[in-house]
């Protein structure tokens, strides 16, 4: 990335998943510019020395945070092997760790994804299944779309014969402001082809899950 005026990537149509943002990128001079106005109106001086690179390093946070913007999750899935022996039973990946920050207040989204597939002829390398939830969640969310898009992603280009996906989080807007309950933890789940259809292969697929550490602990 560079601190021209460009494109916001996003916008280009490279992932027709994604809902574009359609305007032109600010530059990164723009964006430092808001922080300082942003530490400003929160009541302290952006020109003392503590402050004075805060701008800067906001923006690199925000790189990263918000990287997922300027990755595609469908070119992550398109590398996949079929030499599996008719392996056909589900695939299973549980307790990825999952930091996003909600749409609304952009505070932290801290949780657990478990990402199940079945597979009909290939199967993709398991570590593209938790850099497909990276993608997403570095994004700004809520995550009950957190949770389909990641599920839609996978059903859309594996073409499996089911996709599951269940996501527990902690919403840092509701422990640490608003409402202030810590220790809520919001569940979502998303279930494609057979694990929607067949209800034995549902109750397998949570029966997985709930056997994993994040299932049945808190999420942080
Ligand atoms: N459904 C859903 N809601 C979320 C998620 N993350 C945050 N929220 C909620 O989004 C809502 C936004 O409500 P608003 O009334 O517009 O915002 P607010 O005045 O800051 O609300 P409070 O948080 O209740 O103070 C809040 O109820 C949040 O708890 C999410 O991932 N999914
Ligand atoms: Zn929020």
């Amino acid at each position: 990335m560079n601190d021209s005026q460009a494109t916001h990537p996003a916008a280009t149509g490279g992932d027709q998943l994604t809902e574009a943002a359609d305007t032109a990128r600010p530059t990164r001079d723009e964006a430092e510019q808001a922080v300082r106005t942003l530490l400003k109106w929160a009541g302290d001086d952006p020109d003392r020395e503590g402050l004075l690179d805060t701008p800067k390093r906001v923006a690199r946070a925000y790189e990263d945070w918000f990287s997922g913007y300027f990755e595609n999750p469908v070119e992550i899935l398109q590398r996949t092997f079929e030499e599996v022996e008719g392996y056909d039973e589900m695939v299973v990946l549980r307790d990825v760790r999952v930091e996003s920050h909600c749409e609304h207040h952009l505070a932290p989204i801290i949780g657990r994804a478990h990402v199940a597939y079945m597979p009909s002829k290939r199967v993709v390398g398991i570590s593209k299944l938790a850099r497909v939830v990276e993608i997403y969640a570095k994004r700004m969310q809520i995550q009950e779309k957190l949770t389909a898009q990641i599920a839609n992603c996978i059903n859309e280009v594996l073409e499996p014969r089911g996709v599951a996906v269940v996501v527990e989080a902690e919403h840092q807007c509701m422990t640490t402001r608003g409402i202030q309950k810590p220790g809520v933890t919001m569940v979502t789940s998303r279930m494609l082809g057979s694990f929607r259809k067949n209800e034995a292969t549902r109750r397998e697929v949570l029966a997985f899950i709930s056997n994993s550490g994040g299932a049945a602990h808190h999420v942080g």
